[in-house]
């Protein structure tokens, strides 16, 4: 198996570096990726935010953080001390002009003035344009600087807009880097591989063939210390607009031109151009939103959404959507796309059900066939196909399941999707990134659906942690005959 080359010497600069995605995934990325040999000896990360700290505090920090998060079997104390030293503190805010830009100055001059930079923003997005300006009129943005964008850009498209705007300014296009990590997941870049590399099953991946798509990111948590983030976004905004669009995208896109940059999101551009705007009829039948109530989760009583936040809320916890495009493959080929909190298992999946004979050889009806591409946890491919019941003598069927456990297959361990990216910033590699077109262009297909769930114009239903989700979304399939993957035999 070939293996990841070091990256160039880099300063990554992270403004948000005391927060929750720096501490939980963040620093432990950059931690195994060192643990892989991709780190040189003289990169840097240079952690900022406005908390006073000194560098030792905001080291135990980081090593409490590889201690929570890193496998107990990863941790080595000689790794984690090298990667300690690796890291240096600003106290800054980063969004006011007159703050301690001298000492994140000093300190990137002690690199070469060919070293790379990223300056990786995870803070609120409101902040990005103004931590920009000011990375401009300090001085501090060179030729080998990019810019690393975490999501959601906006709360809608003229916030999208905005932001886009306000970062531009400073930044080439070429030099930003918008993460949707979800493109960084092994098994979500497999679906380019297994489609466009597979002609047997690219012949076969189209409305001929397949009765519906499902793409699920189902989670076991609740909203943990993030409400406040969380009541003002919702599952559409953090999940659908982002992560499972882009899912969507994949698997519906037509093959790129290459494998470049421009050429695959071009393709996936036109996927979301594609897809067809929800009218009000469609709003009512084809979105379910819901809140989870008090239940169990991983056998453990926990409480419902609104109590833990302590007050009434208009947002969605679960999302349901049936999408659909509008192009010759696709045409009548329902997309069923769902994300939620606190359901009974952690699974992000993609399901591609084909379809079965209209008539039977045999004395059954021969049932679809289902791939399923497992995202996570435990990344893999299965493929259940109709056979021979071998105790039957008329033919009579029965399904086989071929399986197969990617991480076991190819013995390697599947990497968090933010060790890939973060090092595809310093490379310079945008393919896994988003460009600004695509992130309009999904902010457009929701709008109408924030809209209407906003106006209450779609009733906000309920559904027990620990469950699979309210009763309206088990409907919506029923209504074309289909179900959820949990739900088929
Ligand atoms: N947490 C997660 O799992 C995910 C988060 N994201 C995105 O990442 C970003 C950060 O999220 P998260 O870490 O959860 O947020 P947190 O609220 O946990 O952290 C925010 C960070 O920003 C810092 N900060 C706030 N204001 C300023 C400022 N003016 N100048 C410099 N630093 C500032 C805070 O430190 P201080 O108060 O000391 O300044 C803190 O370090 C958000 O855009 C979020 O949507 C995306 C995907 C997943
Ligand atoms: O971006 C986000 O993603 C996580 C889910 O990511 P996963 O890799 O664990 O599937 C979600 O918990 C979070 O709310 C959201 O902001």
């Amino acid at each position: 198996m070939t293996q990841a080359q070091q990256v160039k010497p880099f300063d990554y600069i992270i403004f948000g570096a005391t927060g929750d995605l720096t501490m939980r995934k963040l620093l432990p990325a950059f931690y195994y990726r060192l643990s892989a040999g991709q780190v040189p000896h003289n990169a840097r990360i240079i952690g900022t935010a406005r908390s006073p700290l000194e560098r030792s505090v905001y080291q135990d920090r980081a090593r409490d953080a590889l201690k929570r998060f890193v496998q107990p079997h990863d941790f080595h104390e000689d790794l984690v001390e090298q990667f300690l030293n690796m890291i240096h503190y600003v106290s800054l805010d980063g969004s006011k002009a007159e703050s301690n830009w001298e000492n994140l100055r000093s300190l990137l001059n002690e690199s070469p003035q060919e070293q790379i930079r990223v300056f990786y923003f995870a803070t609120a997005p409101n902040l990005y344009g103004a931590i920009s300006e000011n990375l401009h009129k300090e001085g501090l943005v060179t030729e080998e600087s990019r810019v690393v964008l975490e999501k959601p850009i906006g709360i809608d498209l003229a916030s999208a807009d905005q932001i886009n705007n306000e970062v531009g300014r400073f930044f080439k296009e070429n030099n930003v880097f918008r993460i949707d990590h979800y493109l960084g997941k092994e098994t979500v870049q497999d679906v380019i591989a297994l489609r466009f590399a597979n002609p047997a099953l690219e012949a076969v991946w189209s409305a001929k063939y397949i009765q519906s798509v499902q793409i699920t990111a189902a989670e076991t948590v609740g909203v943990e210390g993030r409400a406040a983030y969380y009541d003002h976004s919702g599952a559409l905004r953090d999940m659908v607009q982002n992560h499972l669009l882009q899912v969507l995208c994949l698997v519906a896109m037509e093959q790129p031109a290459s494998l470049e940059a421009d050429a695959v999101r071009d393709a996936k551009v036109k996927v979301l151009q594609s897809l067809r705007p929800m009218d009000e009829t469609r709003l009512k039948n084809d979105t379910v939103r819901g809140q989870y109530t008090a239940g169990q989760s991983n056998g453990i009583a926990v409480p419902g959404y609104l109590q833990e936040l302590g007050e009434s809320s208009n947002t969605e916890t679960y999302v349901a959507l049936r999408a659909e495009i509008d192009n010759p493959r696709w045409n009548g080929v329902p997309f069923y796309i769902r994300t939620a909190k606190r359901l009974k298992q952690k699974v992000s999946e993609i399901v591609i059900r084909f379809k079965a004979p209209e008539t039977s050889l045999f004395p059954q009806q021969p049932r679809s066939s289902l791939l399923v591409i497992r995202i996570q946890p435990d990344e893999g491919l299965s493929w259940s196909l109709e056979t021979k019941n071998p105790l039957d003598d008329n033919f009579a069927l029965q399904k086989a399941t071929l399986d197969v456990n990617f991480s076991k297959a190819f013995d390697v361990r599947y990497p968090d999707a933010y060790e890939r990216l973060l090092l595809d910033a310093v490379r310079g590699y945008p393919v896994l990134f988003i460009r600004r077109d695509e992130v309009e262009a999904a902010w457009r297909w929701v709008a109408p659906i924030m809209e209407a769930w906003a106006n209450n114009e779609v009733p906000m239903t309920e559904y027990k942690a620990g469950s699979w989700g309210p009763k309206q979304a088990e409907e919506m399939l029923a209504a074309r005959g289909d179900v959820w993957h949990e739900d088929m035999e």
